[in-house]
C-alpha cells in the first residue's frame, strides 16, 4: 500500500491523472484496452474534469471501457446517481463510442440490477476472470467504499460478484461490487480529501482490524497495487 500525501486537491487531483494516464496506457499497450472503473460521490469530479479537458488528448478513449464501483438506486439521470455525475463531468466531454459505458440499470429491482450487472461484467470479461485495470474508490465519512456500509451485509460477502445491500442508516439500497471482486483488480486508488474524512482514514489505516466499523479495510488487493491519494486534512490523524 502506498500513502501519497498533497498539500491540497488541486494537486492531489494532478497527480491522480498523471497515474490514471500512465496505468491506461499501460493496459492498452498490454491489452489493447483499458477497462476502468469509476467511484461516484462528490470527490472524483475534479478529476474527472481534469482528465475529460486538459488530458483529453492522453488516453485512447476508443479503446477505453467504464464501469461503476457502486450504484444508488434513484432511476437513471436523477441527481444523485453516480452515473449522471459522471456524465456531466466526465464523458460529455469525450465522443465516446456506443458500448464504451456500462451503467447500472436502476429501472430494475435492486437484485435484479445487481444480476444484470454482474451478467454484463461476465460478458464483458468473455466469461473469464473479472479483472479490471483501474479501480477508483472514494470513501465517505463513515468509512464506507462504494457501497459496503458498515455493519452491512456486503461487509461479510465472499462472492465475487455484484450484490444489492440493504442501508439501513440511508433508508435504501444500494447496488455494489463487492469487496472479494474489488480485490481481484490490477490497480486501486483511493481519493479521499477534507477534514471530514480525517477520523475515518485513522481508523482504516491504523493496525486494528474491524472491517464491520471501517469497511474500506477490506481493500486489499490480490495480485495488485493499492494507493490512497489523500490531502493534508484527511491525513491529519493518521500517525
Ligand atoms: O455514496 C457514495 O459515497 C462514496 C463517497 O462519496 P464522497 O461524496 O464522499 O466522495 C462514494 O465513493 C460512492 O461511490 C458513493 O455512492
Amino acid at each position: 500500500m502506498k500513502l501519497n500525501i498533497f498539500s491540497n486537491q488541486a494537486e492531489l487531483n494532478e497527480q491522480l491523472a498523471q497515474y490514471v494516464i500512465t496505468v491506461a496506457n499501460k493496459a492498452i499497450a498490454e491489452k489493447g484496452r483499458f477497462d476502468f472503473v469509476l467511484t461516484g460521490g462528490s470527490s472524483p469530479k475534479g478529476l474527472y474534469q481534469l482528465l475529460s479537458t486538459t488530458y483529453k488528448d492522453q488516453i485512447d478513449w476508443d479503446k477505453t471501457y467504464f464501469f461503476f464501483g457502486d450504484e444508488r438506486t434513484v432511476l437513471p439521470f436523477e441527481k444523485d446517481y453516480n452515473g449522471l455525475m459522471a456524465k456531466e463531468s466526465f464523458f460529455d466531454n469525450l465522443a465516446l463510442k456506443d458500448g464504451h459505458i456500462f451503467y447500472v440499470d436502476t429501472n430494475l429491482s435492486p437484485e435484479e440490477a445487481a444480476a444484470d450487472y454482474k451478467q454484463k461484467l461476465d460478458e464483458h470479461f468473455a466469461g473469464g476472470s473479472i479483472v479490471f485495470d483501474l479501480i477508483l474508490l472514494g470513501m465517505g465519512d463513515d468509512a464506507h467504499t462504494a457501497s459496503i456500509f458498515p455493519h452491512t451485509t456486503l461487509v461479510t460477502n465472499q462472492e465475487l460478484t455484484v450484490a444489492s445491500v440493504w442501508v439501513e442508516k440511508l433508508n435504501t439500497n444500494r447496488v455494489s461490487l463487492t469487496a472479494p471482486l474489488i480485490n481481484q483488480a490490477k490497480h486501486v486508488v483511493f481519493i479521499t480529501f477534507g477534514e471530514n474524512k480525517a477520523t475515518a482514514l485513522h481508523h482504516v489505516l491504523s493496525d486494528r482490524q474491524d472491517f464491520a466499523s471501517y469497511p474500506s479495510q477490506l481493500i486489499k488487493p490480490v495480485n495488485g497495487d493499492l494507493q490512497w491519494f489523500v490531502d493534508e486534512a484527511a491525513a491529519s490523524l493518521v500517525k
